[in-house]
């Protein structure tokens, strides 16, 4: 996820329990683009243990091409393509979701990319642009193109984050292509993530959001699929991991009012867990220093600590939009 999941959150996460694969936030290719430096460390010092792919958004072939070769000399565990993004600054230039627009443009991408990409090669999408009018199409390509692994989210690009996610069209996808499929769309808790995995037949599930509300949610799963004891989340565990988020994203040159407004990008998917009055929510959105913060995560995670963690985001609740605006 772009802004979220670098090399320090990647390892953060591990400590809590790691997915079985990461997916780098994507490199943007375009005529000269270089790999982005920070990006590249979330592959070059990959100490999580598990694998991770190099996502990469663009449509210009020779570039595509270029910035895979260059991949290719990194312990990738693949090449991600994005399909997905909804971000209209983003679609607005022909990539991400945008091309979702144009079967044929990502057939000649697929091409291309196929018959360079030695390794594994796997695509990130959404079911259509406005519609699903294209799907069927793209699910062939996923097959003629021998697509190593399709994640998919159950929304249009116009569908952003929102609403329902159309998981009989992940399950019509699993049903369609040669490759493993990852469900991906309000996977929120691991009962959520069983529910999906029966519903669709999917491989297993791709999780953004909810990854960053509760990092324990991997683990969880695991347990859950291997008939162990799961893990209830205390109020005070989540203190603990605030804490733990500050500490990872504290730098010298970060003002303490910019490094507690930097936070509230991962408060926000907190915080639909914490009160179903969204009282913590709105009281972040007004903190302004260290101080302020850690009165506010006392006052609401420390009063009762044992008090167990909702297992899903509060359904009344919202993550600002400014904070979904990235894929
Ligand atoms: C802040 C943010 C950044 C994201 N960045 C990316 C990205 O770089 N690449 C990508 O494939 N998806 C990205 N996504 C989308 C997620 O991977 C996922 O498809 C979407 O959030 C739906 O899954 P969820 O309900 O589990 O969050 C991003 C989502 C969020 C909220």
């Amino acid at each position: 996820m772009q802004d979220v999941t670098d090399l320090a959150f990647m390892q953060m996460l591990s400590e809590y329990g790691c997915p079985d694969y990461y997916v780098t936030e994507y490199f943007r290719v375009y005529a000269n683009s270089n790999l982005d430096k920070k990006i590249l460390k979330s592959i070059t010092c990959n100490t999580t243990g598990r694998p991770v792919f190099a996502q990469l958004i663009g449509e210009s072939i020779p570039d595509m091409l270029r910035i895979a070769q260059q991949l290719t000399k990194y312990p990738i565990a693949g090449i991600d393509l994005n399909l997905g993004c909804p971000a209209p600054r983003v679609y607005r230039k022909n990539v991400g979701g945008g091309l979702l627009r144009e079967p044929e443009t990502i057939e000649r991408i697929f091409d291309a990319l196929r018959s360079q990409i030695s390794g594994l090669f796997t695509v990130k999408m959404r079911v259509g642009f406005d519609s699903t009018d294209n799907f069927e199409k793209l699910l062939y390509l996923i097959n003629q193109y021998q697509i190593d692994l399709l994640s998919l989210h159950g929304r249009t690009v116009k569908e952003l984050y929102r609403g329902e996610v159309h998981y009989d069209l992940i399950r019509q996808a699993v049903q369609t292509v040669n490759c493993p499929v990852l469900a991906n769309g309000n996977v929120t808790s691991y009962l959520k993530a069983e529910q999906v995995i029966q519903e669709t037949g999917a491989a297993g599930v791709m999780i953004g959001r909810s990854a960053i509300r509760n990092p324990w949610i991997f683990q969880q799963i695991r347990d859950r699929f291997a008939g162990n004891p799961v893990q209830v989340i205390t109020l005070a565990d989540v203190y603990k991991y605030i804490q733990h988020l500050f500490a990872i994203t504290c730098q010298d040159t970060l003002r303490e009012k910019s490094h507690v407004n930097s936070l509230k990008k991962f408060l926000n998917f907190i915080g639909t867990g914490i009160d179903p009055e969204g009282k913590f929510l709105a009281g972040m959105r007004l903190v302004q220093s260290k101080q302020e913060l850690f009165d506010l995560c006392d006052r609401h995670l420390l009063t009762n600590p044992e008090l167990p963690f909702a297992i899903e985001p509060y359904e009344n609740l919202v993550a600002r939009p400014s904070c979904e605006s990235c894929e």
